[in-house]
């Protein structure tokens, strides 16, 4: 996250950190995620597109500090990856993965589930929402130990559209982020939230995707708009159960 500052500890408990098991038995950060239920996680399908054997990853939630995350440390292992059927790369959409664990997680103050909102846009998205990663600072930078959050300005679909090029971004994508640039996700938040506030209550909006640079002005985030997919997600989800 470009632009943020550092979260406390339970403030986005639905935050994962997916990591990727190395060869030497070590693991690193690969990328965010979301808790939606007791058993599925919401990510971005370019994360695991190309890692897709489930036993690669390690799961962990319930943290705010990178450097608390070791080998011994309990995970969340995944049992099933399931990536939307149309997704080619980030860039042309349906970039969503939803994995199912091995184990339902126990729910504690610090790990939690976020709402998914519903399909049928009842629900408006406020001016601004939340992005949260332990991702890049800085474009040419390295994985923040901190999670970091920060709050972005969603941008119109034709601003957006005027930002870049037209086939690029459609109904089923959000762009958040301010004209002048400065905030914004980059590299390591991808899969994580793009969180919103309504009633109350916190929604899962978007799936953090892809960006041309990292808080460049006139290029904002591009996020999966998660309402595009809620009866796609519901229907896996039933499916698998
Ligand atoms: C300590 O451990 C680490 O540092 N790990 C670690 C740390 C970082 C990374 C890895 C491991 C690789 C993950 C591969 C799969 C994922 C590959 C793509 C992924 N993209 C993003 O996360 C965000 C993109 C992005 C999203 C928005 Cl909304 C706006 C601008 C964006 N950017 C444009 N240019 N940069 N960002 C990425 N993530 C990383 C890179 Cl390197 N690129």
């Amino acid at each position: 996250i470009v632009g943020g500052e550092d979260s406390s500890l339970g403030e986005w408990p639905w935050q994962v950190s997916m990591q990727l098991r190395m060869p030497g038995n070590v693991i690193h950060h690969a990328c965010g995620g979301s808790i939606i239920s007791n058993q599925w996680i919401l990510t971005a399908a370019h994360c695991v597109s190309d890692y897709n054997q489930p036993r690669a990853w390690n799961i962990y939630g319930g943290f705010l500090k990178l450097s608390n995350i070791s080998l011994t440390t309990p995970k969340f292992e995944i049992d099933q990856i399931i990536i939307h059927p149309l997704y080619k790369v980030a860039e042309s959409g349906y970039d969503l993965a939803l994995l199912k664990l091995k184990t339902p997680i126990s729910f504690t103050d610090h790990v939690q589930a976020i709402c998914l909102p519903p399909q049928d846009n009842s629900l408006v998205i406020p001016n601004s929402c939340w992005i949260t990663g332990w991702g890049y600072t800085i474009e040419d930078g390295q994985a923040e130990n901190v999670l970091q959050k920060a709050e972005v300005p969603i941008v119109t679909q034709k601003e957006c559209q005027a930002n870049y090029s037209p086939e690029k971004i459609n109904d089923k994508v959000i762009c958040a982020g301010y004209k002048q640039g400065k905030v914004d996700a980059c590299k390591g938040d991808s899969g994580g939230p793009i969180a919103c506030k309504v009633d109350n209550t916190w929604y899962l909006f978007g799936i953090t995707s892809w960006g041309e640079g990292c808080a460049k002005a006139g290029k904002p985030g591009v996020y999966t708009r998660v309402t595009a997919f809620a009866d796609w997600i519901k229907e896996q989800i039933k499916l698998n159960q």
